[in-house]
Parts: structure tokens; C-alpha cells; sequence
């Protein structure tokens, strides 16, 4: 963590209340300052949508959210500020009029930056006394689970502010890149305006719909770009000569051409239009929340998997969750302790008996995956295994609370109610996501053995150390009433 506490956020708008959430959840206070009446009640329901991403996103322990405070003057915003992250609209001479502002009103030692798109900061910091302390930091939407920051030096930014800047965002979970050279629209939007662009000419030119656009992504290098970028990606499919065989083969396309890259469409009204039915068409009624929270969940859920990838260790995105989420457990001051939410699973047709519902050993079979999940996030991986050591369940109670049907989501929630190095109480809440009702309970003993002998065995430090910490975490949770209870036990 670092030594900023308060942040001001300056225009409180998509990207704005993106960043609040990000700070919020980071138990960062934070002022805001936005002129609009509307927009509290606007980023009232972008951060409801935040909380809720971010509670899917995290399984571990969350620090205490930061306060929330609407400031009616970007003084009183100001008062007492350790940053300042800049979120108004794109316009250079708006933007340079608040910098000015900011810049008499902030004592120098506190940082700037502009969440801008592409306007470049030397021409941001320009009317600024102190210029040094600027930097732009363009993040991705939405900014509260996409990790991206770039940041970007003017001509008078110093290293230093560069650096704090960097540690702040890091410690926030995000991933900061430094751009070497400042540059119109930096790195992230010269490639997506790029893609833009041809899309448009795609619309305009009545090639492929604005869904048909979409799909072609989504269902193809979209996928391949969360987990490996572009250029990793063409590095396989030049198959065993790799990036060299690939640039022969494919490079001397580009100059065919096969794009119209350098031209721009004109947005006439036809082609606006025709963009903006199409997207209406492609949103079959859903609302922009709605559409929000779907975009959320599956973020959460790729981010999620890539965590889970390289046995654990994590890719990406998810190697970066799970380094935030290991700071976060053993991090510091107030944190909430919640159950762990590793293992969901749909009920599939053969889960079904002959009374229509999920068949009794099936539960067994969630409840075994759901432990699976928390020994894998433990560290129990297949070298953990090949180095002659595992864990072995030695006791499991079930209880049957409740029914789940074909297709229905199941969602298991865990709890630590004992662990040292040699043993592992969990109790698992096995809940029906479709019915919203709680289906059934699993308790179990686990040993952590020796495979060689088949005895229990103590875990070593490592593996202790991560069951303690587990445990100690879990210990502020309240001990669910049915733990422990016997066999036909009286309710
Ligand atoms: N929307 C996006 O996808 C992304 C936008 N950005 C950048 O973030 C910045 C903000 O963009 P959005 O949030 O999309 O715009 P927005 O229109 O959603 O929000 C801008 C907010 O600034 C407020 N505002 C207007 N005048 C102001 C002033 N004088 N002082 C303080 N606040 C003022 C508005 O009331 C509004 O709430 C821009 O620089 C944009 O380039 C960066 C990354 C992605
Ligand atoms: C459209 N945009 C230029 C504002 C997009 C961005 O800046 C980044 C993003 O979130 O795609």
C-alpha cells in the first residue's frame, strides 16, 4: 500500500465513477467534484453495479470501503487531497482551465492526473505552476475490474511522480504501464481506433452488421486477445518456426492492402443512424445497467479463470488477481473476512433420477469439487502431489435441504472453520442460483498425509503457513448454526 488516503476525483462520469469504485474498494476515501445535479444519482448506480463485481471478483478478504463524499466546489473537493485523478470531458481547453485550477488550489507535492484518451500532457501541463506533478493515467472502462492503467510523462513531468504513480495504481490491483514516448491517443486506443475505424467502413459500406461485427470478435480473436494479446497469438500460428515463419508468410498482406486504414468514414446522420438502430437491435431491450452487469460478470468470470490457469499460478489478468489477492490477505488494517466462492457448476441432464431431481451422489460430487477448488488454491497442484504429499478426505456430512432441476446454476460458498497444519474443517453451502434457495450443506474433515505411507503427515511451512492464514481469516466469521450437528439431530 502507499501513503495515499484521499483521493479527489474531478467529473464523477463513466470513467469518474469507474475510478471511485476502483479507490472505494481500496478503502480509499474519496471527494468528488462533478457540476452536473444528475451526478450523484448516476454514479449511485454505477457503483452499486461496482460493488457487486467487485465482491464476485474477490474471494478472499476486501479491505473496509473507503467514504464517499459530493463536494459542491472542486475547492472543497480539494481540501486535504493526496491525489487527484482528472475525469471531465475531452476537451483540451477544459481540462487546461481545471489543471490551472487544481494546480493553485493543491499544494505541489500532491499528484495530478488525467484519465484523458489521447490529449497529450504536455499540452495539458501548460498553464500549470507546478507541471511536474502531472501525468495522464488513461485507464479502460470499466475502470473498477479492467486492470489497464497507461501512464504517460509530459515534456516537464518528473520521473518521480511518474513512479508514485505507478506504486499507487499497482497497489490498487491494476496493471500500469509506462509509455515511453508521449504520443496521441497512446497505446490502447491507436490499436482500438484503428479496428474502430475499419468497423465503421465495414457498417457504411453494408458488408456486416454492427452485430455480425461483434460476433466475428467475439467468437474468434476476441477470446485469444484476453489471455495472450496479439502478437503471442501469431507467434503459435506460425507454427513450429514460430514469429519468423509467421511475419514471411503473412506480413507482405499488409501491403496489398486489405484495409482502409488511413481513411476515415464521415459520420454523416445516414451512417449514425444506421450504427445506432443496429446497436438498439443488437441491445434486445437491455437497458445499459443491465448490459453492464452482464459485461461484469464475465470479466469476473474470465478473470477468475485465468487465475485458476497454470495450475493455479495464474495468466494474464489472473496472475495479477492473484497477486492482488494474496496482498490482500495478508495485508493490513481493516479487512472483512467472507467465505470462499471458488466452484459453481449447472446441473446436467444425467445429474437427473427418476424423481426429476439432482440425484443424491451428484452433491457429494459438487461438494468434492468445491474442496478441490480450495486445496487448488492452497497450493495443491499436481508437483504438490508428485512431491509425495496430498490431502485425503476422512469424514463428510451432507445435508439435503432442497432441490435442483436440469439446468439449474449451483453455487457453493466456503468456510474455513478449522485448519492447522495436519487438518482442514470446511463447510460448504451448496446454493441453487436459479431457485435463489439454499440446496444443501457439506462438512468435511480433511488430513493433509504422506502418500507414500497413507498416514497423516504436517504440511510444510509453506503449505501451513496458507492454511493458518486461511483459518485465521475465516475465524472473524460467524460458525454457521448447522456445523457440527449430528446425523438425525433435532432441528
Ligand atoms: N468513456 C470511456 O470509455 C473512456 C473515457 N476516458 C476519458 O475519461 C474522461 C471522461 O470521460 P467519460 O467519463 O467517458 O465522460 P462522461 O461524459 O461520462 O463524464 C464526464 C463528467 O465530467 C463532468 N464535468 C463536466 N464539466 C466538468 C467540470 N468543469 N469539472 C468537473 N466535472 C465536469 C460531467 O458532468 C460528467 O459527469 C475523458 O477524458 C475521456 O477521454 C478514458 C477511458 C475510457
Ligand atoms: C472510446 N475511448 C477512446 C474513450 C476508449 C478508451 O479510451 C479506452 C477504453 O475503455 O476502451
Amino acid at each position: 500500500m502507499t501513503d495515499i488516503r484521499k483521493v479527489t476525483v474531478v467529473g464523477g462520469g463513466v470513467i469518474g465513477g469507474g475510478w471511485v469504485a476502483r479507490f472505494l474498494q481500496n478503502g480509499i476515501d474519496v471527494d468528488v467534484y462533478d457540476p452536473d445535479p444528475e451526478a450523484e444519482r448516476k454514479l449511485g448506480g454505477l457503483l452499486d453495479n461496482a460493488r457487486r463485481a467487485f465482491a464476485r471478483l474477490i474471494e478472499g478478504p476486501k479491505p473496509a470501503p473507503g467514504r464517499l463524499r459530493f463536494r459542491a466546489s472542486l475547492e472543497e473537493a480539494l481540501a486535504g487531497a493526496d491525489f487527484v485523478q482528472e475525469s471531465a470531458p475531452e476537451r483540451l481547453d477544459l481540462k487546461q482551465r481545471l489543471f490551472a485550477q487544481i494546480d493553485a488550489l493543491a499544494p505541489p507535492h500532491v499528484l495530478v492526473a488525467s484519465s484523458t484518451s489521447g490529449l497529450l500532457p504536455t499540452e495539458l501541463q501548460a498553464p500549470m505552476a507546478h507541471p511536474e506533478r502531472l501525468l495522464v493515467a488513461h485507464p479502460f472502462n470499466p475502470v473498477y475490474l479492467v486492470p489497464l492503467v497507461e501512464l504517460v510523462g509530459g515534456q516537464k513531468t518528473a520521473l518521480q511522480a511518474v513512479e508514485r504513480a505507478r506504486a499507487f495504481y499497482a497497489s490498487l490491483g491494476m496493471k500500469p504501464i509506462v509509455i515511453a514516448k508521449e504520443i496521441d491517443a497512446f497505446v490502447g486506443d491507436r490499436l482500438l481506433e484503428a479496428l474502430w475505424r475499419e468497423a465503421l467502413w465495414l457498417v457504411k459500406d453494408g458488408i456486416a452488421t454492427v452485430e455480425e461485427i461483434d460476433d466475428v470478435i467475439r467468437y474468434s480473436f476476441g477470446l485469444r486477445w484476453a489471455q495472450m494479446g496479439l502478437f503471442q497469438v501469431y507467434r503459435i500460428a506460425g507454427g513450429e518456426a514460430g514469429m519468423r515463419h509467421f511475419m514471411a508468410q503473412f506480413g507482405p498482406c499488409l501491403q496489398w492492402p486489405w484495409t482502409k486504414l488511413t481513411d476515415v468514414p464521415e459520420l454523416t446522420d445516414e451512417l449514425v443512424d444506421t450504427i445506432a438502430e443496429q446497436s438498439d437491435a443488437q441491445a434486445r431491450g437491455l437497458s445499459i445497467r443491465e448490459l453492464e452487469r452482464i459485461r461484469d460478470d464475465n470479466l469476473v468470470s474470465i478473470m477468475r479463470s485465468l487465475a485458476r490457469s497454470q495450475k493455479g499460478a495464474g495468466w494474464g489478468a489472473g496472475e495479477l488477481l492473484n497477486a492482488y489477492e494474496a496482498r490482500l490477505r495478508g495485508g493490513e488494517g481493516d479487512t472483512k473476512a467472507e467465505p470462499l466462492r471458488l466452484h459453481r457448476a449447472s446441473v446436467s441432464p444425467d445429474w437427473i433420477d427418476y424423481n426429476g431431481h439432482m440425484t443424491e451422489f451428484r452433491y457429494l460430487q459438487v461438494l468434492g469439487d468445491a474442496t478441490d477448488a480450495v486445496l487448488f488454491k492452497l497450493g495443491l497442484d499436481k508437483d504438490y502431489v508428485a512431491g509425495g504429499h496430498s490431502f485425503y478426505t476422512v469424514e463428510s456430512h451432507i445435508r439435503h435441504l432442497g432441490q435442483a432441476r436440469e439446468g439449474d446454476v449451483l453455487a457453493v460458498e466456503t468456510q474455513v472453520l478449522a485448519a492447522d497444519a495436519k487438518r482442514l474443517k470446511l463447510f460448504h453451502t451448496i446454493s441453487n442460483e436459479t431457485t435463489g434457495t439454499v440446496v444443501a450443506t457439506g462438512e468435511h474433515l480433511l488430513l493433509h498425509v504422506d502418500a507414500a505411507s497413507g498416514r497423516a503427515a504436517p504440511a510444510g511451512e509453506a503449505m501451513a503457513a496458507r492454511l493458518e492464514a486461511l483459518a485465521r481469516d475465516h475465524g472473524a466469521l460467524a460458525v454457521p448454526a448447522a456445523a457440527g450437528r449430528r446425523v438425525g439431530e433435532p432441528v
